[in-house]
């Protein structure tokens, strides 16, 4: 079996070119969105991809390019679709999804809508643990080293597809996840100025190992990409919309 990715985006926050850095992850027949940012809902319409095609979305944090469009995908689903959808939410951030994001919005309580759990079919995930998100597809979070205090995931699927999320640079799990968990796809975040803010760098990313860049696709990048398509070792830019296929064997948790 193998598992697809189609990026929404693969832009920066303030990308005004690639779009949210947000995946379409497909294996067996089921559709997992990674992050729902604001460009998330017009940038599933450029895909012809609709709303109630989408089987699962998790989110990594609670900034804007990754849950932007969790609002119109909400109303979308309720109003228009008549369907509840199924999130997976780090347990970390159940509360605060609500509470501080998309309460504002989605609230209702004439009609007695006041919980994320009026619009979402609601599916906590606990941290390090992998869980089975559908039959065969099993998904682990690592807490990434994003902005201090305010808790951010990446998302393992398979044991061997990896997902950063928004993360600094971090040694130790990418070594974790090469040379223990042999993963062989890591989709990775990358800020192509110095010096490090709160994403790793592409300066820090070309000090890994050939073997280790190889497996790795840039995304969430400035809009200055094309200045650097000859400047990233052996990685590879991960591209909008483009399809990209990895053999996963099956996995589960039993
Ligand atoms: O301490 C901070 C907090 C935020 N920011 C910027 O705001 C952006 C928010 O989305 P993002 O996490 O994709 O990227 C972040 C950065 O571009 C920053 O540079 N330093
Ligand atoms: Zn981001
Ligand atoms: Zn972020």
């Amino acid at each position: 079996m193998s598992l697809t990715v189609q990026m929404l985006g693969t832009g920066w926050a303030f990308s005004k070119k690639y779009n949210n850095t947000n995946a379409l992850v497909q294996y067996k027949g089921y559709n997992l969105l990674l992050d729902c940012g604001f460009t998330a809902p017009a940038a599933l319409h450029e895909l012809n991809i609709k709303p109630y095609q989408i089987d699962g979305v998790f989110i990594t944090h609670l900034h804007a390019d990754h849950i932007g469009g969790l609002e119109e995908y909400a109303f979308q689903m309720m109003y228009t679709y008549k369907k509840k959808p199924v999130l997976f939410i780090p347990t970390t951030l159940r509360q605060a999804i609500w509470d501080y994001s998309l309460r504002g919005g989605l609230e209702n309580p004439g009609e007695n809508i006041t919980s994320l759990e009026d619009y979402f079919d609601v599916h906590e995930i606990p941290v390090g643990v992998r869980t089975e998100i559908a039959s065969g597809f099993t998904l682990e979070t690592f807490l990434t080293k994003h902005i201090p205090d305010k808790p951010s995931y990446a998302v393992l699927l398979n044991d061997h597809f990896f997902y950063s999320g928004d993360t600094c640079f971090d040694l130790k799990l990418l070594n974790t996840l090469f040379y223990q968990r042999n993963c062989t796809a890591i989709f990775h975040d990358c800020q192509l100025f110095n010096p490090e803010t709160v994403h790793a760098t592409l300066d820090d990313l070309l000090t890994l190992p050939l073997e280790m860049q190889k497996i790795i696709y840039l995304m969430h990048y400035g809009d200055n990409m094309e200045n650097f398509t000859d400047k990233i070792g052996q990685m590879t830019f991960a591209k909008k919309h483009q399809l990209y296929s990895f053999p996963l064997e099956e996995k589960s948790i039993y």
